[in-house]
């Protein structure tokens, strides 16, 4: 998809299209819907980028905890977004050892726990066992470093999941 075609569809078509690029926050497209028209398709990303660094702290808290545990229990029922359900399977974290699982889900609840939102890290450029050693590693820093570094992986998921989108052919809307 290029630009012309970005800068071409109504605000509608829009957050169809980009509204999941940050998980459950369709704010953050709806956000960058003024900046129109766009120079070239990274401006889209920039201008979330943008979005996400302007939210204050509390903000930022929010948009960490519109993402789904890994491996929790969405996964197990079929209910996340198209897009997280992909990202999840492609880690490997749809065909977990029984024990692996309890080991995921029980360092999730004490992340979860020591710092009020959940564990993010971007499915897509890990695998099981470094989502693991992340999970133990981070468990470790400090609140703000956390909040920081989540930010950081919500912006690599955002990174991705827009190209591919406009590696796609146009949309049919
Ligand atoms: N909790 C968490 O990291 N969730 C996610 N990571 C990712 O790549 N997709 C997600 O939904």
């Amino acid at each position: 998809m290029d630009i012309e075609t970005v800068n071409s569809l109504s605000y509608e078509e829009f957050i169809e299209l980009f509204g999941g690029v940050v998980e459950r926050c369709p704010l953050a497209a709806a956000a960058v819907w003024s900046r129109r028209p766009f120079g070239c398709v990274s401006d889209v990303e920039a201008g979330i980028g943008e979005f996400i660094d302007s939210l204050s702290e509390s903000g930022k808290e929010g948009l960490v905890r519109c993402h789904p545990d890994l491996a929790g229990r969405e996964l197990a029922s079929g209910t996340l977004t198209a897009e997280s359900q992909r990202e999840q399977e492609g880690a490997g974290l749809a065909s977990l050892q029984a024990e692996e699982a309890a080991q995921i889900a029980g360092l999730n609840r004490e992340y979860k726990q020591r710092f009020g939102f959940p564990f993010v890290i971007c499915a897509r450029t890990s695998d099981k066992a470094a989502i693991l050693q992340q999970l133990q590693q981070r468990l470790r820093n400090l609140r703000s470093q956390e909040l920081l570094h989540a930010v950081q992986e919500i912006k690599k998921i955002c990174h991705l999941r827009l190209q591919d989108l406009l590696h796609r052919a146009p949309p049919k809307l």
